[in-house]
């Protein structure tokens, strides 16, 4: 019942639960905690956000919180649709600053796993879009931190012309990944 494809980062996984058709519509399990652990993902949730975005274009992150707050995050779109994005920031990592992407649509209903140690962000693909995530620790804004969507050393090729993009003033202000705190002791 529930699809499961890595993404090319370690733990970055692309989770797709089955959708049940019927004459009305569909059903589908969008969160299942034994199907995930089925899968070796025993990941307790702990809050649930919901970010409405009304332009496509609206890019938001590179967020992540520092330990001992660190987030692991469960995303997917339930409008519209977003070009997801997910970098390596543990320090002693063969992949650290390395990055991937995946489109997560409501249309498609799939979902990333981000794991702790790692940098989330999206931009969206179209006007309305609504994005669902749970969060693997609770808001601390004492551990919230941003690194720049454009940093040239991470090299994100967004599928967006950067002209056009709607940035919160955090966003558009937060550092380079050079100067941003990262995971140390984190494999
Ligand atoms: C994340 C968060 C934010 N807030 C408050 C703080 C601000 O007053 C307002 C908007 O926060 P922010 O601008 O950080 O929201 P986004 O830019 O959508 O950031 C989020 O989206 C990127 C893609 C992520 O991966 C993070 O989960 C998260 O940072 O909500 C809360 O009250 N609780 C929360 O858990």
């Amino acid at each position: 019942m529930l699809d499961v494809r890595p993404l090319g980062l370690d733990g970055v996984l692309e989770l797709t639960p089955r959708r049940l058709h019927d004459e009305r519509g569909f059903f589908v399990e969008t969160y299942n905690a034994a199907a995930l652990a089925a899968k070796g993902i025993d990941i307790v949730f702990v809050q649930d956000n919901h970010s409405c975005s009304a332009r496509a274009g609206t890019l938001r992150g590179l967020h992540y919180q520092l330990p001992p707050r660190a987030q692991a995050k469960l995303v997917r779109a339930v409008r519209g649709s977003v070009f997801d994005v997910v970098v390596d920031l543990r320090q002693n990592s063969p992949t650290f600053a390395k990055w991937c992407g995946i489109e997560l649509s409501a249309a498609k209903g799939n979902q990333v796993l981000v794991p702790v140690g790692f940098a989330h962000g999206f931009v969206t693909l179209e006007p309305n879009t609504d994005i669902l995530y749970k969060v693997s620790d609770f808001y601390a804004p004492d551990h919230d931190r941003a690194i720049r969507f454009d940093d040239p050393d991470i090299g994100i090729e967004w599928p967006v012309d950067a002209g056009g993009l709607q940035l919160s003033a955090k966003d558009r202000d937060a550092p380079f990944l050079a100067d941003a705190a990262v995971f140390k002791g984190i494999e």
